[in-house]
């Protein structure tokens, strides 16, 4: 078993509290994404995982161990940094075969893995240069390669694809995906990009000042996320919110209503652009339409509801023109109600 008990985890930076209380149970197997933006502690936490970093309190288990107190080579796990650290003079073929050197596996064994995982990340043929001699986005793929190549129980990923362009880090996500889940490998990965953390693991920990807002699969956190803050980071384009107010279990949007939870009355509604259609004959929630983008697969328009900004996807082919107000169909069952207050969803009535 592999799994990794993250036990009321706390760090402090002298009077800084960077990690407030944080407990997460990562299954053996799984792939858990930690998501956030820059600054919520979300490297601090997989440093701490790792042993780079101590805790100031808390407990970190890993397989049914206590490796608290362990150094960083003793808690038998693989780790890729953003500031990967590849060795400059050794070759890309010696970087990668590095931790199965440390095991001392036999030379057949080496190259075999070697090349296996020099396939994987496309660096197969690079395997005698010299990391001078390659492009960042090569390197960060050696690192990968490394980590991956000692086929590792556990392994620590902090944004190992953020040097690739667009198309190769796709690729090599969907490469990552598939190899790990092959492997049954237990993954924590770091990363502040939500469509990567929605694309590659299992449950996603997302993270706001020090603390995880919602853990949940992909499609809980994008479906009920648990604040406006997951709301508004999960999801392109974000969810929008509209303030209401809520008399007797309705709230009324020009001459729509919808039915709210009747135990707040400054609500906002929480809406995806995708969860709204244009009606046919205007009825339903007025839309004020300001500019209409083509994407392609759909148009993005952006404008206004009661005055408030938000944005709505319609099919690629809906004739809408810039000015107009249009009405919106919103099933009730696919909102979100946020406690305008707090900031927390609110059950549905
Ligand atoms: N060694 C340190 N000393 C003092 N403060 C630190 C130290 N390391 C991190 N911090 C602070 O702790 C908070 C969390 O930092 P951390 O690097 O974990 O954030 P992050 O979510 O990984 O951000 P990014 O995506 O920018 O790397 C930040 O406010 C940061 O300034």
């Amino acid at each position: 078993m592999a799994d990794i008990v993250i036990d009321r985890v706390v760090k402090e930076f002298g009077p800084f509290r960077a990690l407030q209380e944080i407990s997460l149970t990562v299954n053996d197997g799984e792939f858990v994404a930690l998501l956030g933006p820059s600054g919520c502690g979300k490297t601090t936490l997989l440093r701490i995982i790792a042993g780079l970093e101590t805790q100031t309190s808390g407990r970190i288990v890993i397989g049914g161990q206590d490796v608290s107190n362990l150094a960083p080579r003793k808690r038998g796990l693989a780790m890729v940094f953003q500031n990967y650290a590849i060795f400059p003079h050794m070759s890309v073929f010696e970087n990668v075969a590095f931790g199965l050197r440390m095991q001392k596996a036999a030379q057949a064994e080496v190259k075999r893995k070697v090349e296996r995982a020099a396939a994987l990340l496309h660096i197969e043929g690079y395997l005698d240069r010299y990391p001078a001699k390659l492009s960042g986005g090569q390197r960060q793929r050696v690192a990968v390669a490394r980590a991956l190549a000692v086929e590792p129980a556990v392994l620590l990923m902090d944004e190992p694809l953020s040097n690739l362009d667009a198309l190769l880090r796709l690729e090599m996500r969907t490469e990552l995906k598939a190899v790990l889940r092959q492997a049954g490998t237990t993954t924590i990965y770091v990363t502040h990009d939500q469509t990567e953390a929605m694309g590659l693991a299992d449950r996603i920990a997302v993270m706001y000042g020090g603390k995880i807002d919602q853990i949940g699969s992909p499609l809980e956190i994008y479906a009920t996320p648990a604040t406006r803050f997951v709301g508004g980071f999960i999801g392109a384009p974000p969810m929008n919110f509209i303030k209401v107010r809520c008399h007797g279990g309705t709230a009324r949007i020009g001459d729509a209503t919808l039915p709210c939870p009747s135990t707040v009355t400054d609500l906002e509604l929480g809406l995806r652009g995708e969860d709204a259609s244009l009606s046919a004959n205007g009825s339903g929630i007025p839309f004020d339409v300001r500019v209409v983008e083509p994407m392609g697969s759909h148009l993005l328009l952006t404008g206004s509801i009661d005055g408030q900004l938000a944005r709505i996807v319609a099919p690629p082919v809906a004739k809408v023109n810039p000015g107009v107000r249009v009405g919106l169909n919103v099933d009730p069952a696919r909102v979100t109600w946020i406690d305008s207050a707090t900031g927390r969803a609110v059950a549905r009535a």
